[in-house]
């Protein structure tokens, strides 16, 4: 059996386009554009490049983008300043702060520190434990647009058992939570998890969100699964001096056994950006108290 490709890379230019236009209706009532804050302190290269796609394709969608860049040194209490400025400012809609922070940074006090009704990454509490009762709220990103290539996929994903790879609170943590709301049986595995390979079997829905380049093995998916790899890892190339984008997962042989696979680069990594934009546009809404029917994008 040979994988369905799952081309995120065309679903997340479909999901912009919705938001673009969503986005010039929102200015044409508000009579303004909408507006994405990104915040990036120190100069990680993978987080520039993040960084910098994240403002083009906020500009693309008809959106304002404001970068804020601060040195590696800059003191919590500085950071802290820059994001109360953005939770006053009307024209800042979303505020987004790059992870990871510098080590002297306690990175949940910042977040806490952003307005969660403006918190378009989902990770302040508040929005962690609107998702987790089912309240209107942001949900995270990258698990977003998981479920969303998933349903694309599969249609209904309810009584699927679903396997979760990883439990971080920016990825596994959220993408258990939204599998649960689909009416999937979880089960989140983890460093500590015992036999992950018999685990991983059992999978209907595999995600991967482990870190860890070609982990996943395809003598551990169950033939026809349909596999989601978040993995983002660079790794030396086949020519020296040069590198590549890996996911969790062994494509090469997840490929001939799942029904239908995520690829990296090209998969969740373009739809977590556009998800990012989607819940911008919702949150200038939102905030500007003007009606959008959420369900549509
Ligand atoms: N495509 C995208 O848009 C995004 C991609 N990513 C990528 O997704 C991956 C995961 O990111 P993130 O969640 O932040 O990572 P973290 O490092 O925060 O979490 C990794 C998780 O994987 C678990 N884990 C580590 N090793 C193993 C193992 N050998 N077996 C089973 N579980 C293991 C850890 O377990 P434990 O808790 O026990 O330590 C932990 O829960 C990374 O490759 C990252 O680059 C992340 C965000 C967005
Ligand atoms: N506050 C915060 N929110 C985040 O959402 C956040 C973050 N911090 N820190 C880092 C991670 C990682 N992340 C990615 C975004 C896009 C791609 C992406 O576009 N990937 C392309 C490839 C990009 C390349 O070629 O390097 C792809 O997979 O096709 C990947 C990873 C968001 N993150
Ligand atoms: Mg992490």
């Amino acid at each position: 059996m040979t994988a369905q490709i799952i081309d995120g890379k065309a679903f997340a230019a479909g999901l912009r386009e919705r938001v673009g236009k969503v986005a010039a209706d929102f200015e044409a009532k508000a009579g303004r554009k909408a507006g994405l804050a990104v915040v990036l302190v120190g100069e990680d290269p993978a987080s520039q490049v993040y960084v910098r796609n994240k403002g083009k394709q906020t500009i693309a969608c008809g959106m304002e983008s404001f970068e804020h860049k601060l040195a590696a040194d800059t003191s919590e209490a500085d950071l802290l300043a820059v994001v109360e400025k953005l939770n006053a400012d009307p024209a800042v809609d979303g505020i987004l702060v790059q992870l990871p922070l510098p080590s002297h940074m306690n990175e949940q006090k910042v977040i806490a520190a952003i307005n969660p009704d403006k918190d378009v990454d989902g990770f302040h509490v508040v929005n962690v434990g609107r998702l987790s009762t089912g309240l209107p709220g942001f949900v995270p990103c990258t698990p977003l647009g998981c479920v969303m290539l998933l349903k694309d996929q599969l249609g209904s994903l309810s009584g699927l058992d679903a396997v979760v790879v990883g439990r971080s609170n920016i990825v596994g943590k959220p993408m258990a939570q939204l599998l649960i709301a689909e009416s999937c049986t979880v089960t989140v595995a983890h460093s500590r998890t015992q036999d992950l390979p018999e685990v991983v079997r059992r999978a209907d829905i595999v995600v991967a969100a482990v870190g860890r380049p070609e982990m996943i093995k395809g003598e551990w998916i169950k033939p026809g699964a349909t596999v989601i790899d978040v993995g983002i890892n660079r790794v030396a190339g086949a020519e020296e001096g040069k590198t590549r984008l890996v996911g969790d997962v062994d494509f090469g042989s997840a490929s001939e056994v799942a029904g239908a696979i995520t690829p990296v680069p090209g998969g969740v990594g373009p739809m977590t950006i556009a998800v990012l934009l989607r819940n911008t546009i919702v949150a200038a809404h939102r905030n500007a108290g003007i009606a959008l029917d959420e369900s549509t994008i």
